[in-house]
């Protein structure tokens, strides 16, 4: 007589076994990653996008302010260092909690080998914008300690050593530069036929 449940240990090497699941795995729904230089409108058309499909909203420089505080006060105390390693481990959080979710990404997130590695693999969009109308969207770069001292000769320099990062985690790039954020928006629903 076959016994329930059964042995699988002792028939383990006679035949084969079924794999049996108690339940289908969910399926983790979709994921798009923003990434760019400052004022280049991630976080802006991250919640546009999030707001249009109906996902959730993930901004990770946010998620580091609600735990941590202020960004300028993260590098003054703890160094830049520190606050790259916490916005590493709060992008690996957010990417493993995230489906259905439209995510915001620091600009400086892709100096993190891991962070490349894992949004390399994801629907990454590179949001471009070209320096002069970055620094009218930032102002003075009040509360960018990256950008402390000379905003501009600071955001052309960190642009630049960025730039092959940004292009080698991203499938699509979009110059925000004369666009306005419903055109970006829709650009990147298009783009991945997300309606
Ligand atoms: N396409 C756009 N057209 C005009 N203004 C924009 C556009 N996108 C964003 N802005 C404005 O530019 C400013 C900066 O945008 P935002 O904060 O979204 O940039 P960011 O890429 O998230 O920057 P950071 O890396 O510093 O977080 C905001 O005031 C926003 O309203
Ligand atoms: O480009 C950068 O290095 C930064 C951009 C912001 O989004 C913040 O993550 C922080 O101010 C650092
Ligand atoms: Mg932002």
């Amino acid at each position: 007589m076959s016994e329930f449940p059964p042995d699988l240990g002792a028939d383990l090497n006679t035949r084969s076994i079924p794999i049996i699941r108690a339940t289908e795995p969910t399926p983790r729904g979709q994921v798009i990653v923003l990434t760019g230089p400052m004022g280049a409108g991630k976080s802006t058309i991250a919640a546009e996008l999030a707001q249009r499909l109906g996902w959730q909203l993930i901004d990770t420089d946010e998620l580091i302010v609600t735990s941590h505080g202020e960004i300028p006060e993260i590098f003054v105390e703890r160094g830049e260092d520190y606050f790259r390693n916490l916005e590493a481990a709060t992008i690996n959080r957010a990417l493993d909690g995230a489906a259905n979710a439209v995510i915001s990404l620091g600009g400086g997130a892709v100096l993190a080998e891991d962070t490349r590695k894992r949004i390399g693999q994801l629907d990454t969009v590179f949001l471009s914008v070209n320096e002069d109308i970055a620094l009218e969207r930032i102002g003075g770069g009040a509360n960018r300690p990256v950008l402390a001292g000379n905003p501009q000769e600071n955001w052309r320099r960190i642009f630049q050593q960025r730039l092959p990062l940004y292009r080698q985690t991203s499938t699509l790039e979009i110059d925000t530069s004369d666009k306005d954020v419903a055109a970006v928006t829709e650009e990147i629903i298009q783009h991945f036929q997300l309606a």
